[in-house]
């Protein structure tokens, strides 16, 4: 059954964490994960909509800095994030969901080119809708992207699903004594900046007043628990 308070989600799924235990691609057993995960919250009721990252094939910044045109680097950063939304639209169909693969880039062999009005359409007839191809913009990032989505999507809720269990007072990933936080707001995320998502995400999410909930991909249970209160997260508010 689904909550009230937060019926309408974007979870953004992080390209990197895709990966799972490699370096480069689609795990396809962790892809399953989290197609199945993505299902039953469909199941239970709510109504979600998904926004992946690209960080697990391709990020415009690393050609940038060899030198390339950063434009090209990020529309080829923005490919990848619809190579990795046909996955997991697929991984939900084979799991027996309803998803439906939008883009943000025209290509109509592809997916359907994204409206709100269409995405918004297929979340009230009980689909996922998948958004790909970030914002459209290049010196952007699926973050931004993903809080745009759930702001023109009217949605309750952003979760930034990733491979730490939420917001800490510095990277984890190089800082064992960082501290996790349960709950912090958009300021004082901002004000100490801290790079779990990019500052555009939360200044959008803020100035919308859109909570995000910061959890770990890989933990069982997900986003369901994290509603029930049982789950890990930080929310940011
Ligand atoms: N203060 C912080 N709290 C938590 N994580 C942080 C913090 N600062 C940096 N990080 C790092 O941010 C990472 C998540 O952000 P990042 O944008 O790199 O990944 P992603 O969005 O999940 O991946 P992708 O771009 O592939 O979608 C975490 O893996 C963590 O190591
Ligand atoms: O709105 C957007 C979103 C993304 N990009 C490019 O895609 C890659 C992958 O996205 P991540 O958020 O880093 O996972 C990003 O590095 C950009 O190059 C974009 O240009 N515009």
């Amino acid at each position: 059954m689904a909550s009230q308070s937060l019926k309408r989600i974007l979870i953004k799924v992080s390209g990197e964490a895709l990966a799972g235990d490699e370096s480069f691609g689609i795990e396809s057993r962790f892809l399953d994960e989290v197609a199945g995960q993505l299902v039953d919250l469909s199941q239970n009721g709510y109504e979600v909509a998904i926004v992946v990252g690209g960080g697990n094939i391709f990020r415009g910044m690393s050609v940038a800095a060899g030198g390339a045109d950063r434009v090209v680097g990020d529309h080829m950063g923005m490919l990848a994030t619809v190579i990795n939304c046909l996955a997991l639209g697929d991984a939900i169909r084979r799991l027996g969901g309803n998803a439906r693969v939008f883009s943000n880039l025209v290509m109509p062999d592809v997916a359907d080119h994204f409206t709100a009005r269409e995405a918004r359409k297929t979340l009230e007839e009980g689909g996922i809708a998948i958004c790909s191809g970030g914002t459209g913009n290049p010196f952007f990032t699926t973050d931004t992207a993903a809080a745009l989505k759930a702001v023109e999507l009217e949605c309750d809720a952003l979760f930034k699903g990733t491979k730490v269990d939420g917001v800490y007072d510095a990277d984890p990933a190089t800082n064992p004594d960082a501290k996790r936080f349960d709950e912090i707001s958009y300021d004082e995320v901002i004000s100490r900046d801290l790079k779990v998502m990019d500052m555009a995400a939360f200044a959008l999410a803020r100035d919308n007043k859109l909570p995000i909930f910061v959890y770990a991909l890989d933990v069982a249970g997900g986003v369901q628990a994290i509603i029930e209160g049982k789950g890990l997260s930080t929310r940011v508010g």
